[in-house]
């Protein structure tokens, strides 16, 4: 069905709902036309274009989609809207699965005609019946289509799985199969590392003096998990996860989301910008880009800073021959060697750490960033969106507690940890990712 078509069967049967009216489809659809690009069909594979950052285009898909989802909540029985969430651990499972015997590159491979589970099994060595139930579980879902009985293919969703290797360069070295392949290894993750970590969930939660992080219960360690990442035999999780640290943002974000964090003009040139815990440097590549003037400091933990050295050899190799960009082993627990810098800049870091920790990272840092803000839904929807809206922060805040016992805090609570370690809240950038501005006190 088409987008139409979706908004006049959910006009024709409720007019219950502010978002799932005409209006919002219509939107939607104008601002692909006037992008030039087609409105999204389920049938094809995703082609990203400008349209998807569009502001019109992104307010109304929240629209729609709180609006649907709020839908379904009302008229579903309760009974049945709970046993589906419940059983949404195979959403995860399933996924898992079908990205870790390769799936999406076999039927990308195949082409739009799809491919028979016994021509999927003789690839895969999975048995058929297994792989159409679990292929049937996500069509049926939305995620890959059955064409015809017990042959599949891709859809808009399941396009979004395949990796960045062929099938043949998988199997040649497998431990690098995540490379550049962002959301493939974020859902690995989901069904691997953290899928493991949930199981202690609730005991931990009940009695959180036993261990640092439910994490640490399922995997027998003391150690937080970057640093059990560089334990020997856990080389493919510590991949995964510089791999769907690196390009989540390029995957997710615009690069202005990085580059309004700070006033980079403002600053006098050569003026040094410090990425603490900045991953491969994803942050310090777009910062560059805008602001060409000063220089950068990615630091991270050892093995992170060897991938980190990759990544720029193939996108910038020149920044870092000529010292505009360093690249430095550093533990955010201890002294912060860059003393001068204009402006210490960290992303996606305070919210893996529980308070304790974020006041000892937060000794000597000018922005981090956090929580997503922005407008209200109208009623009758829930004035966050629901789980379009906040939905994704929500489901951070758990995979966080559950990894490290970390968290996505509010405006007050980064105020306050920032009262606590000597830094002055100076400015609220609002965005899809807040930037909070400290200066010291
Ligand atoms: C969630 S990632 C964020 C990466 C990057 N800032 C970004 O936004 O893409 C957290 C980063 O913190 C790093 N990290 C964890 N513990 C650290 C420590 N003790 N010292 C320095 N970096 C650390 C990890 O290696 C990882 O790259």
């Amino acid at each position: 069905m088409d987008l139409e078509g979706v908004s006049s069967y959910c006009r024709r049967n409720t007019s219950f709902l502010h978002g799932c009216k005409y209006r919002d489809t219509a939107v939607l659809q104008s601002a692909y036309s006037k992008n030039n690009t087609e409105a999204p069909s389920l049938d094809t594979t995703f082609q990203p274009s400008l349209s998807e950052f569009d502001p019109s285009v992104i307010a109304a898909r929240h629209l729609i989609v709180a609006a649907a989802t709020q839908l379904i909540a009302t008229v579903q029985s309760p009974v049945e809207f709970l046993q589906s969430h419940a059983g949404r651990i195979y959403d995860t499972v399933t996924l898992g699965f079908v990205i870790d015997v390769n799936i999406p590159e076999i039927l990308n491979e195949a082409g739009t005609q799809g491919l028979h589970v016994r021509q999927i099994s003789s690839i895969t060595g999975v048995e058929s019946s297994y792989l159409a139930r679990v292929l049937r579980y996500l069509a049926t879902r939305h995620i890959f289509k059955e064409v015809s009985p017990d042959v599949f293919a891709h859809n808009r969703p399941s396009s979004m799985l395949i990796k960045a290797k062929s099938l043949k360069a998988i199997e040649e070295d497998p431990i690098s199969r995540f490379d550049n392949a962002a959301i493939p290894a974020f859902l690995h993750i989901a069904s691997d590392e953290l899928l493991n970590s949930s199981v202690p969930f609730t005991s931990f939660v009940k009695n959180p003096g036993q261990a640092s992080a439910p994490f640490n219960i399922a995997y027998k360690t003391s150690k937080k998990m970057w640093e059990w990442m560089e334990e020997p035999g856990n080389e493919l999780s510590a991949r995964k996860i510089t791999a769907a640290m690196k390009d989540t943002g390029d995957a997710m974000y615009p690069p202005e989301i990085f580059t309004s964090g700070i006033d980079g003009d403002a600053l006098k040139t050569n003026g040094v910008v410090v990425d603490v815990g900045g991953g491969s440097g994803l942050v310090t590549l777009a910062l560059k880009k805008v602001y060409p003037n000063l220089r950068y400091v990615i630091q991270d933990l050892a093995p992170t800073i060897a991938a980190a050295g990759k990544v720029w050899d193939e996108k910038d190799p020149e920044a870092v021959k000529i010292g505009q960009v360093q690249l430095q082993v550093h533990n955010f627990f201890t002294p912060q060697p860059i003393k001068d810098a204009a402006v210490y800049f960290l992303r996606l870091i305070i919210h893996d750490w529980p308070d304790e920790d974020a006041r000892k990272i937060l000794t000597s840092k000018h922005v981090t960033e956090g929580l997503g803000s922005g407008p209200s839904a109208p009623y009758p929807l829930l004035p966050n969106f629901g789980a379009v809206g906040a939905g994704f922060f929500t489901t951070l805040d758990m995979a966080l507690l559950t990894m490290y016992n970390g968290k996505e805090r509010t405006l007050e609570e980064y105020t306050q940890l920032g009262r606590e370690s000597g830094w002055k809240l100076e400015e609220v950038k609002p965005g899809k990712l807040t930037a909070f501005v400290f200066t010291p006190v």
